[in-house]
């Protein structure tokens, strides 16, 4: 995916993303990383089309993405959306053939096995008949996954997917990305957790206030005084035996 001057404003608001311009690696992960309203969440939702920029393009596969149809689009990028009480009546299967919508009419007509696999794969298989309100966090954020990688979509965006992880499902998360990643995805998401980001990422974008401070590999980035303007905290950068650099905070000099 790529972005050319891309900026989008809410109705009404001065705030947004500005004149962003850069790509996104195809099986690659890039991590968007930035403090509290620098415009994350909001440069996902130009990618997902959920947001159209006033101005600039995201193009897919060279093609701007005002050029696909809905249903196309579906079949291309997923998004692993955060908890919705809208489905807590659904059952965790059904939850997951509606990411199959993209390849069928109705619901109804996606057959079982179709989605016997995505279960698998998010270790949901013995929870298929369980309604979502009967689940923990971390299960129904599983349950987000399964639907989005049932859409089997080249391009999988993640806003803050370990937020109702535990530490071993956000390792397991993270392994799982990897995998994706390296059998063609592309994943682009959203970390709060920096050093999870510049640990598990091939490609990184800095943001601040709506523009692109940085991009590049974490080793481009792993810059104590770039991070410390950026998040407005002083930021040193150590090295831990067997995990090599860490990002620490580090106490405001009195
Ligand atoms: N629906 C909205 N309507 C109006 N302004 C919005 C809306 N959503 C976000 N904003 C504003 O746009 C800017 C960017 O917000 P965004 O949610 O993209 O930031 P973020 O980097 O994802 O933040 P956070 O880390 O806090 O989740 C912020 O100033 C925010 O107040």
């Amino acid at each position: 995916m790529e972005l050319q001057h891309v900026s989008y404003r809410y109705p009404g608001q001065e705030k947004g993303v500005t004149d962003l311009s850069g790509t996104f690696p195809i099986g690659k992960i890039t991590t968007i990383i930035g403090p509290n309203g620098a415009g994350k969440s909001t440069l996902l939702k130009t990618l997902s089309r959920q947001v159209t920029p006033q101005s600039g393009t995201v193009t897919l596969a060279g093609e701007p993405l005002t050029a696909y149809t809905s249903k196309t689009l579906a079949r291309k990028i997923a998004v692993v959306s955060q908890r919705h009480e809208l489905y807590d009546d659904m059952t965790v299967a059904a939850m997951v053939k509606m990411g199959r919508l993209p390849y069928h009419s109705l619901l109804a007509t996606v057959p079982d096995e179709e989605v016997t696999d995505f279960l698998a794969q998010t270790a949901l298989t013995s929870l298929a008949n369980a309604h979502l309100d009967d689940l923990s966090g971390g299960q129904q954020q599983r349950v987000w996954l399964a639907m989005a990688l049932a859409q089997e979509p080249q391009v999988l965006l993640l806003d803050e997917p370990t937020t109702y992880l535990d530490v071993h499902y956000q390792q397991t998360l993270m392994t799982q990305l990897r995998q994706l990643a390296a059998a063609g995805m592309t994943v682009i998401q959203v970390l709060h957790n920096i050093n999870q980001a510049f640990t598990v990422s091939d490609w990184l974008w800095l943001l601040k206030d709506g523009r692109l401070v940085a991009a590049g590999t974490p080793g481009d980035l792993r810059q104590a005084p770039l991070l410390a303007e950026t998040f407005q905290t002083p930021i040193e950068i150590v090295d831990v035996p067997r995990l090599g650099p860490y990002i620490v905070q580090v106490p405001e000099a009195t």
